[in-house]
C-alpha cells in the first residue's frame, strides 16, 4: 500500500497542501482559496500521467482550508507535532523576476512569493523595485526577497538562480499588435538575457515580453552566441491561452472549470494561437458555430483586455496567474516530479518550423519530451489553421532571429 504523507499551512484564507506518496513519489503542491471564483489553484495543476499524456488540473475540493489566524510557521510546527510522518514543506529553489516592478512583475511576484517551493526571490527592475521588495518581504511565507535595481545589479540578482521569468518590456495599447512591441521589447530581451547567459546559464528561463513569437529566437541566438544555448530549458509562456482556452470552453460549455485541459498550439499572436478544441479533455463536442466562435475568441482575448484596459496597459493579473502556474510547473519539475506537463512555445521539430508552442513534458532538465500525439487526427478546421499560421510565424520567428545576429555583428 502506498505511504502518503501530507501537510497544509494557510496565507489568510488560502492553504496550501502538499502531498508526497511513497509509491508514486509524486508530490501536488496546491492552493485552497475559500472565496468561489478567485485564485483556487495558482500551480494549477496536478498533472495525471497517462499514455497519452493527458494533463490535468486537478483540485482541491476536500482539502480544509485552514483558520485565518494561523501563519504558515504555526501550521508547519503544528504539522511536525502532529503527525510523525507529516511532509516537511523543503523550500529549495531561487527564482528571478526580471520586470518585477510591472504590470505582470508585481502580481507574478506575489504568487511566488507564495510557493512552498521557494526560498529566495529576486526582483529586478530598472525602476520602483526596492518598494515592491519591501512590500512583499512583510509576507510570512519562507521565502528571502531581495530587490535588485539598475544594471550594476543585474548580475546579483541573476547568479545562482534556478527560474528566471522575464515580463520586461512595455505592453500594447488599443489598435496595437504585438508586433508593434518589437523593436522596444526586443532589446530589452536581448540585454537581459544576455546577462542570463553570463550569470546563470543553467537556468529555466520563461519569456514573458511580447512578441513571445519573437523574443523567443531573440533569446536562443543570444545564448547560441554566449554559447550556451540549451533549448531544453528556453521557454516562450503561452500559458495564458490554455488558462483562457479552459475558461472559455467551461463557460461555453457548462462544465466544471476544474477538469477542462485545452491543448493550445503554434504561437502567441492572433491566428498563430490555435486551441485544438477536437482534444479538449473531458472529451466534449461542438457545432461548427461554437468552434469558430471559441476559437476566434481565444485568439482575441488579449486584444479583448488592451481594448477593456483602453490605454492602461494589457492582460496583468490573468498573466501573472499563468506565469506563477508555469513556475509552479517548472519548480516541481526541478523537484523531481514525474507528472509535470505544460504548453509552451520551445525549439521543437514538431513541425517545420524551428519554434512551436505544444505540450511538453517537464523535467529536472527541462523539456523532456514535446507531445506529438497533439497533432495527430486534427480535424479539418484545425488542419487549416495549422497550415495557416505557419506562414506568420515563420516570419515572426525569422525577424527575431535576424534581429539578434545584426545586433551581433555591428557589436
Ligand atoms: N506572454 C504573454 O502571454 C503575455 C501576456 C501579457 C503581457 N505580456 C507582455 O509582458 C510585457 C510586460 O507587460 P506589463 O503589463 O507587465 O508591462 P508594464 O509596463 O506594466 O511592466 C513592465 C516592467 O518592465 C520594466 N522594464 C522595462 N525595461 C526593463 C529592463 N531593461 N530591465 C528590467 N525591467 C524593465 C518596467 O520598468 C516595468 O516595471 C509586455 O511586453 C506584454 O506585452 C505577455
Ligand atoms: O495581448 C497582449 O498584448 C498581451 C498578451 O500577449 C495577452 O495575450 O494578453
Amino acid at each position: 500500500m502506498a505511504a502518503t504523507s501530507a501537510s497544509t499551512f494557510s496565507i489568510g484564507s488560502i492553504s496550501y497542501s502538499s502531498k508526497t506518496s511513497s509509491l508514486s513519489q509524486s508530490k501536488a503542491y496546491r492552493v485552497n482559496c475559500n472565496s468561489g471564483n478567485s485564485l483556487k489553484n495558482f500551480s494549477g495543476l496536478k498533472a495525471v500521467p497517462s499514455v497519452n499524456c493527458e494533463s490535468k488540473s486537478s483540485f482541491l475540493g476536500n482539502e480544509r482550508v485552514a483558520p485565518l489566524h494561523q501563519s504558515f510557521t504555526q501550521r508547519a510546527t503544528n504539522q511536525n507535532q502532529t503527525s510523525p510522518n507529516a511532509f516537511q514543506v523543503q523550500a529549495s529553489f531561487k527564482v528571478a523576476v526580471l520586470g518585477a516592478a510591472g504590470g505582470i512583475g508585481q502580481p507574478l511576484s506575489l504568487l511566488v512569493k507564495m510557493s512552498p517551493l521557494v526560498s529566495d526571490l529576486h526582483l529586478y527592475d530598472i525602476a520602483n523595485v526596492k518598494g515592491v521588495a519591501a512590500d512583499l518581504s512583510h509576507c510570512n511565507t519562507p521565502s528571502r526577497v531581495q530587490a535588485f535595481t539598475g544594471n550594476d545589479e543585474l548580475a546579483n540578482c541573476l547568479k545562482g538562480v534556478d527560474v528566471v521569468v522575464i515580463p520586461a518590456g512595455v505592453p500594447r495599447k488599443p489598435g496595437m499588435t504585438r508586433d508593434d512591441l518589437f523593436n522596444i521589447n526586443a532589446g530589452i530581451v536581448k540585454t537581459l538575457v544576455e546577462a542570463v547567459a553570463d550569470n546563470c546559464p543553467d537556468a529555466f528561463i520563461h519569456i514573458i515580453s511580447n512578441p513571445v513569437n519573437s523574443t523567443v529566437p531573440i533569446a536562443a541566438e543570444v545564448l547560441k552566441q554566449k554559447g550556451v544555448y540549451n533549448p531544453k530549458k528556453l521557454f516562450g509562456v503561452t500559458t495564458l491561452d490554455v488558462v483562457r482556452a479552459n475558461t472559455f470552453v467551461a463557460q461555453k460549455k457548462n462544465l466544471k472549470l476544474i477538469d477542462v485541459d485545452v491543448p493550445v498550439i503554434g504561437g502567441h499572436a492572433g491566428i498563430t494561437i490555435l486551441p485544438l478544441l477536437s482534444k479538449t479533455k473531458p472529451s466534449v463536442t461542438f457545432t461548427d458555430e461554437e468552434i469558430q466562435d471559441l476559437t476566434v475568441r481565444i485568439q482575441n482575448a488579449g486584444t479583448e483586455v488592451v481594448e477593456a484596459k483602453a490605454g492602461a496597459g494589457s492582460a496583468t493579473l490573468s498573466m501573472a496567474y499563468a506565469a506563477a502556474r508555469f513556475v509552479e510547473s517548472s519548480l516541481r519539475a526541478l523537484d523531481g516530479d514525474t507528472d509535470v506537463y505544460e504548453c509552451s512555445f520551445v525549439q521543437s521539430e514538431l513541425t517545420e518550423l524551428p519554434f512551436f508552442a505544444s505540450r511538453i513534458k517537464l523535467g529536472k532538465q527541462g523539456v523532456e519530451a514535446v507531445i506529438s500525439s497533439d497533432l495527430q487526427g486534427l480535424t479539418e478546421y484545425e488542419e487549416k489553421a495549422l497550415e495557416a499560421l505557419k506562414s506568420e510565424l515563420k516570419g515572426s520567428i525569422e525577424k527575431g532571429v535576424t534581429f539578434a545576429n545584426k545586433q551581433a555583428v555591428s557589436a
